[in-house]
């Protein structure tokens, strides 16, 4: 990545309040002559640090807290009070920080976020306000966004609804934005859309912050939305909009809804699929076999399931399988068992429904095929979890798809930690090590018999972050599927085992802004080739690419004259 010397910014505020302004605030990095220009004199004590110095101090304090939510606020504190800094330190430590701003800390956060909130980040739009979305938008302290994370927060990763307290998803997504992909975090924006919560907890707590009523639904709800996103493409016509932990029930109907009107997408369908996509892809060439020969069982079906499902469809049928060959070799289950076609499914799970005469002798009560019994009649050699259930992939389960299965691949992708389907040392162990295993939380390095097997993070953030800077750098009008398909095959060309450089699936943290920036410059071209970008040539896109990878240093300030 090449670094620029930046332009100096014309700045029209000063004194207390610019040192009140986040995305402005340099705190004890003004020079002397800022100091003069803008009434800062005595504000600060004397001595002028550097970013790297201020990082250095703000480390030592982080360090001195010993639980990880007492961490992720003070962080948090950090953002709202100088970004620049904050990056410059996430950036510095992602592999120790990355689990408090983002998954799983940030989980836990939702959960408190009315007890630990201190002070204003992002939008809320309430239902009660609807006919007030245009002034709210008015009023965001971003002027120009290019990107928007909104969730409803009906589906806060595996921990349900969280009522407005899901706004910690939003502002931990667009910090990986700017933190992995690049993007100034004066481009971005969370919004949490706050319809009520069915969280009757929340409603009963006197501490909780949102509007206390049930959620919205139906037709007043997609309403609501729509209020949302037509006032948004009234004030910022080219901006992204990632849609976000919304529940099965809406994730998809909103994004068939606007994904061919806007430039948008949803990140648990979408950016998930590309992810485990991408991870499969590396899996099968340390294997050395095609997605093809696979044969692949969900537990789970809903938005992150029938997500990754429909991408593998489209994978194997570019190895060479028809549609229906594809299906076939992917089975899904919900809390009900296997879907099969005497069970009533939702519009997005209805292709992937098995028939229960050709199945029916596979149950072992004679009634609905269990998670075990589609293992043992089906013989998967890949097995994910995406169920938001703890250990939903029992002992069982993974021994009886090992006895015929001597290289199992086993995704339990379920976040946050708490909720993950198998724990990877389980996993391991009851394989003899051979399974090739990724989470979607962090996991440490598993130990068996004196080897070590690194698990690898299979998580949207390996994808959006890049999607994004390869939307804004080609100028691009849609997301379209193909573009994710083509970041899924730039992440498995990224993974260090597929490069023969280790045994790492996945690239490491450390190496994710590269990773990002190589995967943004494939989605633009991808964009580029479906006609829907407006950058045309491969060498402006690679320029785009660079001149909008924001890196957090501080720029030179002069006074504007009013
Ligand atoms: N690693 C990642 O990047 C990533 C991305 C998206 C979602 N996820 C995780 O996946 C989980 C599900 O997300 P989603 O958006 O698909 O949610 P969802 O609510 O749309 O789907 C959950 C599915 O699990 C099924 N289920 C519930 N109990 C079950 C049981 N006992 N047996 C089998 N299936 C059961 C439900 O029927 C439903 O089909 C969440 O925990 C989320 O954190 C991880
Ligand atoms: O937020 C994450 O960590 C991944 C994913 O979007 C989820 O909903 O679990
Ligand atoms: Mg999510």
């Amino acid at each position: 990545m090449t670094t620029q010397k930046k332009r100096p910014l014309y700045i029209r505020y000063a004194g207390p309040v610019l040192l009140e302004t986040p995305l402005l605030n340099k705190g004890s990095a003004f020079t002397v002559a800022e100091k003069q220009a803008f009434n800062l004199e005595g504000l600060l004590p004397a001595t002028i640090e550097t970013i790297n110095e201020q990082a250095q101090r703000a480390y030592q304090q982080f360090s001195q807290f010993n639980n990880d939510l007492d961490k992720h606020i003070y962080l948090r504190n950090i953002q709202d009070t100088n970004e620049t800094l904050y990056f410059k330190l996430i950036t510095s430590h992602l592999e120790e920080m990355m689990p408090i701003i983002y998954t799983p800390t940030v989980g836990l956060a939702c959960q408190k976020f009315s007890q630990i909130y201190r002070r204003k980040r992002g939008l809320f739009v309430s239902y009660p306000d609807r006919d007030r979305i245009d002034d709210m938008l008015q009023n965001a302290t971003k002027q120009n966004v290019k990107v928007i994370v909104v969730t409803d927060s009906e589906r806060i990763l595996g921990l349900g609804d969280q009522g407005i307290g899901g706004m910690g998803i939003p502002i931990g997504k667009l910090a990986l934005y700017s933190a992995c992909g690049g993007i100034s975090p004066a481009y971005t924006l969370p919004v949490v859309l706050d319809v009520g919560t069915n969280n009757q907890e929340l409603l009963n707590d006197p501490m909780y912050m949102g509007w206390r009523e049930k959620r919205v639904s139906g037709e007043e709800y997609f309403q609501f939305v729509d209020e949302f996103i037509q006032a948004v493409v009234r004030r910022w016509p080219k901006a992204l909009i990632q849609f976000e932990d919304f529940a099965q029930a809406n994730a998809t109907p909103l994004l068939k809804k606007y994904q061919d009107e806007l430039c948008c997408f949803n990140d648990d369908i979408q950016g998930t699929a590309a992810v485990t996509v991408g991870t499969l892809l590396a899996a099968c060439h340390a294997q050395g076999t095609k997605l093809r020969d696979h044969r692949v069982v969900f537990v789970g079906a809903g938005s992150a399931g029938c997500g990754i499902a429909e991408q593998i469809v489209a994978h194997m049928r570019d190895e060479g399988l028809d549609e229906a060959e594809a299906i076939s070799q992917i089975y899904l289950t919900s809390s009900k068992g296997l879907l099969t076609d005497d069970m009533s499914v939702r519009d997005f799970q209805q292709k992937f429904v098995k028939s229960k005469a050709e199945v029916a002798q596979w149950s072992s009560d004679g009634q609905s095929i269990t998670l075990l019994d589609l293992v043992r009649e089906s013989k998967p050699t890949i097995l994910i979890g995406v169920s938001g259930v703890a250990g939903l992939i029992s002992e069982e389960v993974v021994k009886t798809m090992f006895a015929s299965c001597p290289k199992p691949i086993i995704l339990p992708l379920s976040n946050p930690t708490s909720k993950v389907e198998a724990l990877p040392e389980d996993v391991i162990r009851w394989t003899n090590g051979q399974a090739i295993v990724a989470t979607g939380s962090p996991f440490d390095v598993v130990n068996y018999e004196g080897k070590k097997y690194p698990i690898a993070q299979c998580n949207n953030s390996y994808i959006f972050p890049g999607v994004g800077l390869g939307v804004i750098a080609s100028g691009a009008r849609r997301v379209t599927e193909e573009m994710f398909m083509t970041s899924s095959e730039a992440l498995a060309e990224c993974s260090p085992l597929v490069k023969g450089e280790s045994q790492h699936l996945l690239p490491a943290l450390s190496d994710i802004r590269e990773v990002s920036r190589y995967i943004a410059i494939q989605v633009g071209l991808k964009a580029m080739e479906q006609g829907v970008a407006t950058k045309v040539e491969p060498e402006v896109l690679e320029r785009a690419v660079d001149k909008n990878f924001w890196l957090p240093e501080y720029r030179e300030y002069r006074r504007t004259s009013f």
